[in-house]
C-alpha cells in the first residue's frame, strides 16, 4: 500500500477513536472488518493509533504548530513504519514541521507534555508513587509483551515450552508464576497445536498470581464472581483439577459466551457458567455460606492496563471512579455472603488507583469483622512463588509494570472466621 494510502488509513481511524465514545480496540477491529488491509498494513495502522493514544498530551501540543488535517499530524508524530517510508507520504511543508518536532527536546517540555496523563490522576498517583511517578509513566506509556499460562492439567510447564520453541516460538518462564511463559515476541498463535489442544492460554503474568491467590483445591466449591470471559476460571479450575465445582457468575452474558470455547479447549468439566442479574441475585443467596474460596475480580478502571490500553487515561474521569468504587463495594460485600467458615474471599482489580483498591479493602475490614486480612506474601511464598514479598506492599498483593513487568494488578485476601 503506498504510505500516503496508509496515513489516510491511520488519520480516519484516528478521528473515529478519538470521540472516546467506544473503547478503542472495540474501534480499530470495527474499522479492520470493513477496511480490506493485510496484516502489515494493520498492524502498523493499530500501533499508528496506540502510539498517539499513549502519547496524546505530546503530540496534541506538537500537532498545533502544522497546518492541515490535526489528526493527520497526529498519525504522522505517531506513524509505526520506518521513516524513508513515511516520507513517501509528506509534503515538504510536512517534512520542515516534522523536522522541527524532531528537534524538541524533552527536558524543555513542560510536565504535561511529558507524562501524558490527565491532570487528574496525576496527583493521586504522585502523592502514592513518589519518585516512582516518573518510571511508573514511562513503562505505562511503552506498550506490553505477552504471556501465556500453560494449562497444567494438561502439560507441563517446561514440555510446552520445548514444544514452542521447536515450532520456533521463543519463550521465557515467567520469574513468579509457575505457570506462565513470556513471549518473546508476539506470534499468532491461532493456528499453534499447544494452543488448539488446550494446553495454553494468553494470561498476563499478574492474572495468574492473582488465581494462584485463591490457591483452589481439588473437591472444593468455589466461586469466580466477576469471571468475564473467563481467564481466570479457567487457571482456578486447572488448579482444582477439573474436581469440585468451580461456578463463574458474571452480569455479562454476552462474556461468559466467550467462555465457552475457552473451555472447550481446556478439558475442564467442573465449570458452571452462570449469567447473574446483579450482585443480590437470588441465584447467589443459595449459596450463601457454602463457598470454600470466591474471587472477585471486580469491575474497574482498568489503569493498571494502560500499556494494553491506552485510551482508558482518556474515557475515565474522577466521577466515573466514584461510580466505580461504590459498584467495587457492592459487589464484594454480595459475595463475601457465599463464603463459608474458614473460608477464603480475595478481591482484585487491575487498578493502579488507591481508591479501588487499599480504600475498598479497608472499608470491607472495618464493616467486616468476622473476615481476617491475611498476608499475602506468605501465601504465595507458601505455593511455591519465588521472591513473593517483591510483589507485596503490606498484606496486599500490589503489582506494578515498571517493577515486576506486569499489567497494574492489586489483590486482598481474608479468611472468614
Ligand atoms: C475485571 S472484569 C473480569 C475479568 C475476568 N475475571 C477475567 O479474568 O478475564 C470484571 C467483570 O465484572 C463483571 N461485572 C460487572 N458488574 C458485576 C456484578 N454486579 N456482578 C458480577 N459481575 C459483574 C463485568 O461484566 C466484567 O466481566
Amino acid at each position: 500500500m503506498h504510505p500516503n494510502a496508509l496515513l489516510d488509513c491511520c488519520t480516519e481511524l484516528l478521528k473515529q477513536v478519538l470521540k472516546f465514545d467506544h473503547p478503542a480496540d472495540m474501534v480499530v477491529s470495527r474499522y479492520f472488518r470493513e477496511m480490506r488491509l493485510g496484516p502489515r498494513e494493520r498492524a502498523t495502522v493499530a500501533e499508528t493509533i496506540y502510539g498517539v493514544l499513549r502519547k496524546k498530551n505530546l503530540y496534541t501540543y506538537l500537532a498545533q504548530h502544522g497546518s492541515g488535517v490535526p489528526e493527520r499530524r497526529l498519525a504522522i508524530l505517531g506513524f509505526a513504519a520506518p521513516r524513508d517510508f513515511l516520507y513517501g507520504a509528506l509534503t515538504e511543508q510536512e517534512e520542515d514541521w516534522l523536522s522541527r518536532c524532531d528537534q524538541v527536546k524533552p527536558a524543555d517540555l513542560m510536565e504535561l507534555h511529558r507524562h501524558n496523563l490527565p491532570q487528574w490522576l496525576v496527583e493521586p498517583l504522585k502523592s502514592q508513587l513518589g519518585e516512582d511517578f516518573w518510571p511508573l509513566v514511562e513503562s505505562l506509556n511503552a506498550p506490553a509483551g505477552l504471556d501465556l499460562r500453560v494449562n497444567t492439567l494438561k502439560d507441563k510447564r517446561a514440555e510446552v515450552q520445548k514444544e514452542l520453541a521447536k515450532a520456533g516460538i521463543k519463550t521465557v518462564a515467567t520469574p513468579y508464576s509457575p505457570w506462565g511463559l513470556r513471549l518473546a515476541d508476539k506470534p499468532q498463535l491461532a493456528n499453534v497445536d499447544a494452543f488448539k489442544r488446550g494446553a495454553i492460554e494468553v494470561q498476563d503474568e499478574g492474572s495468574q498470581l492473582l488465581a494462584l491467590l485463591v490457591d483452589a483445591k481439588r473437591g472444593e466449591m468455589v466461586v469466580d464472581f466477576c469471571a468475564g470471559a473467563g481467564g481466570k476460571t479457567l487457571a482456578l479450575g486447572a488448579s482444582m483439577r477439573t474436581t469440585g465445582r468451580l461456578y463463574a457468575f458474571d452480569t455479562s452474558a454476552h462474556r461468559l459466551a466467550a467462555l465457552k470455547p475457552r473451555l472447550a479447549r481446556s478439558g475442564l468439566s467442573n465449570v458452571h457458567p452462570v449469567a447473574i442479574a446483579h450482585e443480590r441475585d437470588d441465584r447467589i443467596k443459595r449459596l450463601a455460606g457454602k463457598i470454600d474460596r470466591v474471587l472477585v475480580d471486580a469491575p474497574c478502571s482498568g489503569l493498571g492496563t494502560l500499556r494494553r490500553n491506552p485510551d482508558l487515561k482518556w474515557r475515565h474521569n474522577p466521577k466515573a471512579i466514584e461510580e466505580l468504587t461504590a459498584k467495587q463495594t457492592a459487589i464484594l460485600q454480595s459475595a463475601a455472603r457465599l463464603v463459608k467458615p474458614g473460608g477464603r474471599l480475595v478481591y482484585a482489580t487491575c487498578s493502579i488507583l488507591r481508591e479501588e483498591n487499599e480504600a475498598i479493602a479497608e472499608a470491607f475490614s472495618a464493616a467486616n469483622p468476622d473476615f481476617q486480612v491475611v498476608e499475602a506474601a506468605p501465601l504465595l511464598t507458601h505455593i511455591g512463588v519465588e521472591h513473593a514479598d517483591k510483589l507485596c506492599r503490606g498484606p496486599y498483593l500490589r503489582l506494578w509494570p515498571y517493577l515486576h513487568q506486569t499489567d497494574g494488578f492489586f489483590a486482598a485476601v481474608w479468611q472468614k472466621a
